[in-house]
């Protein structure tokens, strides 16, 4: 993926282009109009000159789509503007898509050409027929990931097509590929057949290292995850699930310790018994939590209950050993941590007073939390979100890079539940003790020790658990 053409990412910001007749514009008053709904004038650009007129471009932060049109409303009234029209700089970065595919050599004559394709290529090719495994050292499998979804879970806005999901793949691929050096392609599959989708991927994944799965509903993600991994020899790993898991135990370990609590005392409440919730239920009563009680739609989640959702009727089995019924409000009095991976605005504030002492909230639901962390901050030890404008990111972004770099660079047949420990410790342990605070539970996915920590750590659970094909130099 090139990065040549770097585009600006920008804030939560518009471009309003005004056509300003006659020669001056009272930029005063047009300050002062834009800063009291709330808006902050950023620059203005001059785009043409004419006779009589002028075209600008004025780029405005704003908090939300509200204040834009208040802002226009206004501008527009003032004599002598028109508002020609507005730009969202999310869509204008989305412009003919975020990735491109760049080659890493030239061709600069026929001899190149010969040899990065016919005839030369062709002993390349007969190479790897006669030894498959040379296909990681001599193609893009060594390092390249399939992101694929069949947009049927994407993000929190549910079931949008796999042409609308695009967006939110091409975005992970350029955090892959920034992060950690992966190249990952977006894939997102015309079909939400469990069958047809195993058979597309299976057919797909000579060309990859690994197999990221993306926002693909439950229950059907379950099987279709874990018949990838019995079928392929390449890592198979759902996002959602893992990535999800491996980050809110990483945020745990820390948040336990601003709280002062202990993982084995504590009782979680997990709301959204979905991909990610059954993943972050199973990595934590792996790390050891007695008291984990499941809520979904049905309420708390209580075995001997025969759910029309199998997944559910299972994971009743293994969690809320003490039996407990009821609805989440129900569930959430006395809790210690509450985890919400299910739907915004779920919980208020008097929810959350009635929890345990020094209580743990992570509103987890993209892009809506459960609850916003500004509603809470007062009377939590920790509160965390998914999002990228709160402290405390909890999103899998701090682990799918990672994770991945490690799996590839040991050539790893599996991402196993060994790698998953070892990367959450990895991640809690990028931030000394002495640093934790209410508000720095999770490092920055920007802190570059975060993908180097990962790597270490999960390449060395790779290589002690069996599953690394390739010993990296430095393990030797
Ligand atoms: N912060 C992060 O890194 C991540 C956040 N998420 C977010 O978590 C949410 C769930 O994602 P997935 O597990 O992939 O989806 P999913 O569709 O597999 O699961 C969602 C679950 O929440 C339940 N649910 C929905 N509304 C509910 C309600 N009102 N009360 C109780 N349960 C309710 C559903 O019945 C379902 O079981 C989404 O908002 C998603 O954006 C998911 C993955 C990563
Ligand atoms: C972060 C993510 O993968 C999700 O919300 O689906
Ligand atoms: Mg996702």
């Amino acid at each position: 993926m090139g990065q040549k053409q770097q585009k600006d990412l920008g804030g939560n910001s518009v471009i309003i282009r005004l056509e300003i007749r006659g020669d001056r514009m009272n930029f005063g008053l047009v300050a002062n109009i834009v800063s009291s709904l709330g808006g902050d004038i950023i620059a203005i650009d001059t785009i043409h000159i004419g006779n009589d007129s002028s075209i600008r471009d004025m780029t405005v932060n704003v908090a939300d789509a509200t204040a834009v049109i208040l802002i226009t409303d206004a501008i527009g009234k003032i004599p002598g503007i028109r508002v020609v029209n507005t730009s969202d700089r999310t869509f204008l970065l989305h412009l003919g898509g975020k990735i491109e595919v760049t080659p890493k050599v030239t061709i600069q004559n026929r001899d190149d050409l010969s040899r990065v394709y016919t005839p030369d290529v062709a002993r390349v090719c007969a190479a790897i027929q006669e030894d498959p495994i040379k296909a990681f050292s001599l193609t893009i499998k060594r390092n390249t990931v399939a992101v694929i979804s069949d947009g049927t879970a994407v993000l929190g806005l549910g079931n949008i097509g796999s042409r609308a999901a695009m967006p939110v793949m091409e975005g992970k691929a350029m955090l892959f590929k920034q992060f950690a050096g992966v190249d990952a392609f977006p894939i997102c599959l015309d079909t939400v057949d469990t069958e047809e989708i195993i058979r597309t991927v299976k057919a797909i994944s000579p060309a990859f290292g690994g197999i990221n799965l993306e926002d693909i509903a439950s229950p059907r993600c379950f099987e279709i995850e874990e018949r990838l991994r019995e079928e392929l020899d390449i890592p198979v790993f759902h996002d959602d699930q893992h990535g999800t898991a491996v980050v809110t135990y990483a945020g745990l370990i820390n948040a336990l310790k601003v709280a002062g609590k202990s993982l084995s005392e504590a009782t979680v409440v997990v709301c959204g018994i979905g991909a990610a919730g059954v993943a972050i239920s199973k990595i934590l009563l792996s790390a050891g939590v007695m008291e984990l009680i499941g809520v979904d739609k049905e309420g708390i989640l209580v075995q001997g209950e025969d759910y029309a959702n199998p997944i559910k009727t299972s994971y009743a089995g293994y969690t809320n050993p003490n039996r407990r019924t009821g609805t989440l409000r129900d569930a959430i009095k006395g809790a210690d941590v509450f985890i919400g991976v299910s739907a915004g605005g779920m919980l208020i504030r008097e929810d959350v007073m009635e929890m345990a002492s020094q209580p743990i909230v992570f509103a987890m639901a993209n892009p809506h939390p459960e609850i916003l962390p500004g509603d809470i901050d007062d009377i939590v030890a920790v509160a965390a979100t998914g999002r990228s404008d709160y402290p405390n990111q909890i999103n899998n972004v701090l682990c799918f890079p990672g994770i991945f770099r490690a799996a590839l660079d040991c050539r790893a047949s599996a991402i196993n539940e060994e790698m998953k420990l070892a990367a959450s410790e990895a991640i809690a342990s990028v931030i000394a003790d002495d640093k934790l605070s209410k508000h720095y539970i999770v490092p920055s996915v920007f802190d570059q020790s975060v993908v180097e920590r990962i790597r270490d750590r999960v390449i060395r659970a790779a290589i002690d658990s069996g599953v690394a094909r390739r010993i990296p130099k430095e393990y030797r």
